[in-house]
């Protein structure tokens, strides 16, 4: 395996971090309060000093670099960057990732590495998990960036070549991590066409120089600062960038969709398929094949892209593996993909290899054209092109060792700032999903006549409107975020630490989440979070508590849980042990949690390495090719095309 990154991460530095935090403050209290020209001329300096050898993570710039910052910061948005910012930022500029816990200033932790890793003067590239936090990092840190004489761009999902080739020129570049990828491959994309071309050279040159329509987006991959880092490299590396040419013309082959959503109606589960409990591996029997190849003429039509049972394959896995607000939504008459980690939607984006045509049919809508895989990626080999990568989290515990393998980052922690006052209290057992959400109902409703804000976190779209739908029955006020409601998630989330709020939420209001709590539902408590039912993987579970108790507020957690939680499909065995704790006469006595907490933090691990070794395969299949245009097309499991 061939990686370019540098190393820069050095155990030794990493180990006097104090000393380091002492040498910046005492560089700031040198230059505090001076002009911002001299803050410039420190800039400046700083630079020339790298671009003559110097590294970013020397004792001198990094004290002198580290100081700029912390005062520019302080001018620009009148904050003082703590201790453990400072810590966090020293553990990026030696190019390694720290582990801050939820809610301990992130965002501002990143602005001194992007500042230092910038110097060389060959551009960052910020990663964030999504253009909402993408956008929302940019705005606050730009003016502190250019207070410094440095330039910062963001790339708006919606942004026009020119635009993202602006951005790209800039010092430090804000974008969704996916966004760096996409980039890359429509570059490359470029340049393959301009090497076919007659002009060869000539355009090609043209497509490297700065001036001009048809120059190349990006400069080069000299560094990465990923903003949650483990869903950057690990939770949506699950699946390759796939950047396809747009197909929104009816499918030649549409009318063979709708008649294999019909034969696949009349199949049986168990007698013509299997259906394993997680998504993938859905098989045809013998009988299911005789039935299908029985009861139609299709079998021969030249309409046909692939076998005529392979349609009817596709048909029955959206009937019975893509569920409607779990997987994707209908707006607009359009599949639109959800992310099941983020709870976000996937725009422009759309399964592959037929899938989504079949789903198309299965929701009566116009069947699209397939779209043409023109070149492909995995995360793990973009990402690990870059000479420098670097990154926080909050929740790097349970994939350290993935981040070492693939890209060889160490995981350094970051000490708490202030100890947490998180009250962690017992979770709450149900029989059934119904009951389930009444007593979910009935937190709430003592939560807001107390005035203390809850956050309830749901699993799916779905999940969210059943909750709600209760909510209204019951005469709750209360708010709604989860990507299908018109108001602005920004002012949802503003609202949702006000006393008294109640805000039901998909996993949108998990990372990045900043919910600030006003004085009243600070004395009440502060912000109550309700996981409604556990995820497969922790991280995403610790994501969510995250949003409760920051930076030393009040704030307290409950999970729920109930036999019939997606879950447990997986783990029959939990939801059995559950139901005889939860069979007649029942006890309702909280009790310790450590047993069922141990069952589900066991299975979770098992989600979690399942998914390490699909990455694992899909990277390994990525180096052995070393492929990125793809022609014809090809196929893969189960990415997601843009
Ligand atoms: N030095 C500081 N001085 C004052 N407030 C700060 C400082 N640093 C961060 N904050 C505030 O702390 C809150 C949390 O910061 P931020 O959202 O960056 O945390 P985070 O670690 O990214 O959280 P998450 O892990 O949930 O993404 C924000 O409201 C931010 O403005």
């Amino acid at each position: 395996m061939t990686l370019l990154r540098h190393h820069l991460q050095a155990p030794a530095a990493l180990r006097n971090l104090p000393s380091q935090v002492a040498a910046i403050r005492d560089a700031q209290r040198a230059i505090r309060g001076c002009d911002p020209q001299t803050l410039r001329a420190h800039t400046s300096q700083l630079r020339t000093f790298v671009q003559q050898g110097a590294t970013v993570a020397s004792p001198k710039v990094l004290a002198l670099g580290g100081a700029i910052v912390c005062e520019a910061v302080d001018q620009v948005l009148g904050k003082s960057l703590y201790d453990v910012q400072l810590i966090a930022g020293i553990i990026l500029a030696h190019g390694a990732v720290a582990e801050m816990q939820t809610g301990e200033g992130k965002t501002l932790s990143g602005v001194m590495p992007a500042v230092l890793h910038a110097l060389p003067g060959r551009g960052v590239h910020v990663a964030t998990p999504n253009s909402y936090l993408a956008q929302r990092d940019f705005e606050t840190l730009q003016p502190v960036i250019e207070h410094l004489g440095l330039t910062a761009g963001c790339l708006g999902d919606d942004a026009e070549h020119g635009e993202r080739a602006d951005a790209y020129q800039c010092d430090i570049t804000y974008a969704p991590g996916y966004a760096f990828g996409f980039d890359y491959l429509r570059d490359q994309l470029a340049l393959r066409s301009a090497a076919g071309s007659r002009l060869g050279d000539q355009l090609r040159q043209r497509l490297r120089g700065a001036a001009g329509e048809t120059r190349l987006l990006q400069r080069e991959r000299r560094c990465a600062i990923l903003d949650e880092i483990d869903h950057v490299l690990i939770d949506d590396a699950i699946s390759p960038l796939i950047l396809s040419a747009a197909g929104d013309r009816e499918a030649p082959d549409a009318a063979i969709h709708r008649a294999a959503k019909q034969i696949a109606a009349t199949l049986v589960p168990a007698t013509h398929f299997t259906i394993p409990e997680d998504r993938g591996g859905l098989e045809l029997r013998p009988a299911g094949i005789d039935a299908i190849y029985r009861e139609s003429t299709l079998a021969n039509d030249p309409r046909l892209r692939r076998a005529w049972h392979e349609y009817v394959h596709l048909a029955i896995r959206a009937t019975h593996q893509f569920q409607r607000d779990v997987h994707y939504i209908v707006s607009a008459g359009k599949i639109r993909i959800i992310d099941t980690s983020t709870g976000r939607i996937f725009d422009d984006r759309t399964w592959n290899d037929g899938q989504h045509q079949a789903i198309e049919a299965k929701e009566g809508l116009r069947i699209t054209s397939e779209q043409t895989a023109l070149a492909r990626i995995t995360r793990q080999r973009f990402f690990g092109m870059y000479e420098v990568l670097c990154g926080m989290t909050g929740t790097a515990t349970g994939c350290a060792d993935e981040l070492q393998e693939f890209y060889r980052l160490s995981v350094v922690p970051v000490p708490l700032r202030v100890p947490s006052r998180r009250q962690t209290l017992p979770t709450i057992r149900c029989r059934t999903a119904e009951e389930k959400r009444q007593r979910i109902a009935d937190e709430a409703r003592q939560c807001q006549q107390r005035l203390q804000p809850v956050l309830i976190g749901t699993h799916s779209i779905a999940d969210s409107q059943q909750l709600a739908e209760r909510f209204e029955q019951q005469g709750l006020r209360f708010a709604l975020l989860n990507g299908k409601q018109d108001a602005d998630e920004a002012e949802l989330i503003a609202a949702a630490g006000r006393a008294g709020a109640i805000t039901i939420a998909t996993n949108l209001a998990g990372r990045g989440t900043d919910i600030h709590l006003d004085p009243e539902a600070a004395a009440a408590g502060g912000l109550h979070v309700i996981v409604s039912q556990h995820h497969a993987i922790d991280r995403v579970d610790r994501q969510l508590v995250g949003r409760a108790a920051r930076q030393g507020d009040p704030g307290s957690v409950r999970f729920y849980c109930a036999p019939d939680d997606p879950i447990f499909r997986q783990a029959p065995w939990i939801a059995r042990w559950l139901e005889r704790r939860l069979a007649p006469p029942r006890d309702d006595t909280p009790r310790s949690d450590s047993r069922l907490a141990q069952m589900i933090a066991k299975q979770q691990s098992i989600n979690q390495r399942k998914q390490a070794c699909q990455r694992r395969e899909l990277f390994q299949r990525d180096l052995a090719t070393q492929k990125l245009i793809v022609t014809p097309r090809t196929r893969n499991a189960q990415g997601i095309e843009k």
